[in-house]
């Protein structure tokens, strides 16, 4: 079979709901001597330029009709799509038929997402899924050794410009037709997403829809993974609530974002960004070496700082509010990878700008933060709801006393800041707390006892009169301890281990506050 590399455009099929751009493209195809066949608004929006086009329904003989559900789907349009040129049997069969074929198809679909988003009805929402729109668009990438397809706006000019060259080529045609197919697949994921979960609830009442798809657009290659000899790309969700997060994270300064820069700065948003006061998280390799809440942003950084210099040597910082000067001057002083804030006021991104290899990010706190969260494992994926706070148990008014006397509010309060802080520790977790500001991490250590050993450690004179959490319960009292014999004065923790009676005799045997909130928060 004859290859054709070089398909000169004479006849152009134009149907786009998103009509950016068509004029300058129309104008310059008919400069350039192409012929138009349209559809419904985009001949109207062609001809009111004066410029001439046929209708789609002049074309077949057949109206446009129910609503322009049947505008294109007609064989005298699809045969001359989907006509493969370089079969003679195909020529002379359109020939035969009178039907000319297309050389260029330009398409873009209905706005269902963006309906489905809008809050529109279910019917509104299945009146905006395009049949005709994807038909076209995949016919034409299939039969793009014939036919050039064209899906998106910021394309038209690439198309003038092939039109002036005699034609895309074959290489171009076939990016654009993997391109069409990106286009309609990722349409499909989200009309059968809808169907699934929101028009009809295919779960079967667990909440988990029987089919879940998602699609991801390259937004960079990074310059490496984890490490250095692992390749590493970063995709952005195509359907993220808001369609921000950390992957659409704009960048004002600084060395190019990494695979762990995204990982840490993933897990140090989501530290700072469930507080309601200002906060601010510090992490390294995920886990928060401090993190507190202040009167302002500077505050909260001095104070999560000073939980563990050592560490936050090299950190991540995530802020909940604009970083001030006075923040911004404070991380200065410190070797930082990576700043993530909302906003920063006048002057802090010039203070920070400083520092040659600080990497500045802006990123809105997620109006709607994702409610479902994957894990790869081998052959499948894992998906749990997000573990936001506000979970039963999170509020200490629901919590039981296990032992000692009720806490004093500053204490409560003290008790209420660690219990949501230690979600954010990969477990086993145990963080000290004082003042809104933790003072010592126990972090992913395989047993619990070790975890307070190091939190203990970490805080050194910090952990006498300060409270302790614990993402879970303690299997034996040897860990609650450590925890008294540093000096805590209360503990928190779900409770519900068969030898809670060992640990509340210890607490108990030292005067130690405890509470059960009967919630666990593990973070692997
Ligand atoms: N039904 C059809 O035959 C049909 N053919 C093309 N469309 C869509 O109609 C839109 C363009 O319509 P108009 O040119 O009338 O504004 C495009 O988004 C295109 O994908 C159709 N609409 C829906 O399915």
């Amino acid at each position: 079979m004859t290859t054709l590399d070089q398909v000169p455009i004479r006849r152009a099929l134009v149907s786009v709901y998103d009509k950016s751009g068509l004029e300058e493209l129309v104008r310059g195809l008919h400069e350039a001597g192409v012929t138009l066949v349209s559809t419904g608004g985009s001949a109207a929006l062609i001809e009111g330029l004066g410029i001439p086009v046929t209708k789609v329904e002049d074309l077949t003989g057949f109206p446009e009709c129910l609503d322009g559900r049947v505008k294109t789907l007609h064989p005298k349009v699809h045969a001359g799509i989907l006509a493969d040129r370089r079969l003679d049997s195909h020529v002379q069969q359109l020939a035969d038929l009178g039907v000319e074929p297309f050389d260029l198809v330009v398409s873009n679909l209905y706005p269902f997402r963006e309906t489905v988003a809008s809050g529109a009805t279910p019917d509104e929402c299945v009146e905006q899924i395009d049949i005709g729109g994807p038909s076209m668009v995949r016919a034409a990438a299939k039969n793009h050794p014939s036919v050039a397809i064209v899906t998106s706006p910021a394309r038209y000019g690439e198309v003038l410009a092939a039109v002036a060259a005699g034609g895309f080529t074959l290489a171009q045609r076939q990016r654009l037709a993997a391109e069409a197919f990106t286009h309609t697949a990722s349409y499909d994921v989200a009309v059968a997403s809808w169907m699934g979960s929101v028009l009809t609830d295919t779960s079967e009442g667990t909440g988990f829809p029987a089919w879940v798809g998602a699609t991801w657009e390259k937004a960079a290659v990074l310059r490496y993974g984890e490490n250095p000899h692992q390749p590493a790309a970063l995709y952005r969700s195509e359907s993220a609530p808001g369609g921000g997060g950390l992957a659409g994270a704009e960048q004002l300064h600084g060395k190019e974002m990494s695979y762990n820069n995204y990982v840490d700065t993933d897990a140090a948003r989501r530290a700072a960004n469930d507080f309601a006061e200002p906060a601010v998280a510090i992490i390294k390799h995920a886990n928060p070496c401090g993190i507190a809440v202040g009167a302002d942003v500077a505050e909260a950084h001095r104070r999560a700082h000073a939980c563990d210099p050592v560490s936050a040597f090299g950190g991540v910082i995530a802020v909940n509010r604009p970083v001030s000067v006075e923040m911004a001057r404070q991380v200065a002083e410190v070797f930082t990878e990576v700043i993530v804030a909302p906003a920063y006021e006048e002057g802090a991104v010039e203070v920070l700008q400083g520092k040659k290899n600080i990497r500045i990010l802006v990123c809105p706190v997620d109006e709607h933060p994702e409610a479902v969260e994957f894990r790869r494992i081998s052959g499948g994926v894992l998906l749990q709801h997000v573990d936001h706070v506000d979970a039963e148990g999170d509020d200490p008014s629901t919590w039981t006393l296990a032992t000692g006397e009720a806490a004093s509010p500053e204490v409560l309060a003290d008790l209420a800041f660690a219990w949501k802080a230690c979600r954010y520790v990969k477990s086993n977790a145990i963080l000290l707390a004082k003042d809104g500001a933790s003072v010592g991490v126990g972090m992913g250590q395989v047993n619990r006892v070790d975890s307070c050993r190091l939190a203990v450690e970490r805080a050194g004179e910090r952990a006498r009169g300060s409270v302790a959490a614990s993402d879970a319960f303690f299997p034996f009292e040897d860990g609650p301890q450590v925890l008294i014999d540093g000096g805590v004065a209360a503990i928190v923790q779900p409770g519900g281990s068969v030898r809670d009676e060992l640990t509340i005799e210890a607490c108990k045997a030292a005067g130690v506050t405890m509470y059960f909130t009967g919630t666990r928060h593990f973070a692997h």
